[in-house]
């Protein structure tokens, strides 16, 4: 209908000043001229009901080209290797937070989020250029076993995305930072493994048992994944994952979801060669290598000594960005809740072999449980010195 209204508009009035020849006035050319110009109009009507369509969607699920380009413009502005922050539960934990529960570090977001924000900004400070929020635990179904609504639950989710984002724009616009070594970071919505929500260390194992499928897994992480979305997360950052079924349920939620900012896809492992449940790490990225919306896969919460053969094995099975963030390496005790000693890095080695995991081609870089700003000043020094 709005076709043909505006084809009789544009064939009355200024229809005599299209006529290439003033003496062809005879039906045969307004009927041509009719066509030509009815077929152009359907075409130009076409693309803009496409443009608009795709315009929602992007507004639906995230973003438009710079959003998808957000992380590769932020590792190379950084100098070709990006700093991610450092344990955030840790630095919590170091300010008197008290976590030992389901919820972990996600119970601060109910009791103490002014202190989520301090130390997003402490990270910020010391050179961070991602910051990973504080959602790695926190789930609708974990706020509904705390007795709190549905609404209520997304509510803490949206303010997990909100408080880092503050954090980022008000240390951002404070003075002269551009010029200074730092670059605008991006803000990273944390999404804790389903073993995570388990609150029983199975993130470290992967064994989820024989009724958790692919299906009951994309399950789990859709809604919260909508609504860090829908918050204003710059990205998604999968943490964590123990296993190759909960990396495709991932995966596959990205592409159903239609999201279209960045992601990473980071594993655990224990034995510094498979992911825990012992998927190989090339049947693992042989999956996750089939989708442009996994943007980076990586290591995260593994001891900091398996990082560089890690790196140089995810080297040769993908050509996605590389993430790795290991903790310090001490160990978790999922039923004790509390770290064991081990064999650790402290600061020092971790601004050591930052360069030497960049140099093995991780192209951000970051400490994940038991590491500090501290740790991540050493990181950042040790990676932006030259630059
Ligand atoms: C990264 S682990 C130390 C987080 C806590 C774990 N999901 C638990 O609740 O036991
Ligand atoms: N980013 C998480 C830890 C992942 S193992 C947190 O510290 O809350
Ligand atoms: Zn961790």
């Amino acid at each position: 209908m709005l076709q043909l209204k505006l084809i009789v508009h544009m064939t009355r009035e200024p229809g005599a000043r299209f006529r290439p020849d003033s003496r062809d006035h005879t039906p045969t050319y307004l009927i041509s001229f009719l066509q030509i110009h009815s077929i152009s109009l359907f075409i130009s009507i076409s693309r803009a009901s496409r443009r608009y369509a795709q315009s929602s969607s992007e507004k639906k699920m995230g973003a438009g080209k710079d959003e998808v380009s957000a992380l590769h413009d932020l590792v190379a502005s950084a100098g070709g290797c990006a700093v991610v922050d450092g344990g955030f539960a840790t630095q919590l934990e170091k300010h008197g937070a008290v976590i030992n529960d389901p919820l972990w570090s996600a119970l601060c977001l109910i009791q103490n989020p002014g202190l989520i924000k301090k130390v997003h900004m402490e990270y910020l400070e010391a050179g961070a250029d991602v910051l990973v929020t504080s959602s790695y635990q926190a789930t609708i179904p974990g706020f509904l076993s705390r007795g709190l609504s549905a609404d209520e639950g997304e509510r803490l989710l949206q303010k997990s995305v909100v408080l880092a984002v503050e954090a980022r724009d008000e240390f951002w616009e404070a003075e002269g930072l551009a010029g200074r070594g730092y670059s605008r970071a991006l803000v990273a919505a944390s999404i804790g493994s389903y073993g995570a929500y388990l609150a029983d260390g199975s993130e470290y194992s992967g064994c989820y048992g024989p009724d958790v499928g692919l299906d009951k897994l994309k399950d789990f992480h859709r809604r919260r994944l909508r609504v860090l979305v829908k918050a204003g997360a710059d990205m998604l950052a999968f943490e964590t994952i123990p296993n190759k079924l909960e990396a495709q349920a991932c995966m596959e939620l990205l592409q159903e979801e239609d999201v279209q900012i960045p992601s990473w896809i980071c594993f655990s492992s224990v034995d510094g060669l498979n992911a825990p449940s012992g998927d190989s790490f090339e049947d693992c990225l042989a999956v996750l290598n089939k989708s442009r919306r996994v943007t980076a896969v990586g290591i995260n919460c593994a001891p900091p000594h398996f990082v560089e053969s890690l790196i140089r094995k995810l080297r040769k099975l993908t050509k996605k960005v590389i993430v790795v963030y290991p903790n310090s390496g001490e160990v978790w005790d999922g039923k004790e809740k509390k770290w064991l000693p081990s064999t650790c890095f402290n600061d020092h080695h971790f601004g050591l072999f930052a360069s030497r995991w960049r140099d093995a081609g991780a192209q951000l870089i970051g400490g994940c449980c038991r590491t500090t700003p501290c740790t991540v000043r050493a990181i950042s020094k040790a990676l932006k010195s030259n630059y």
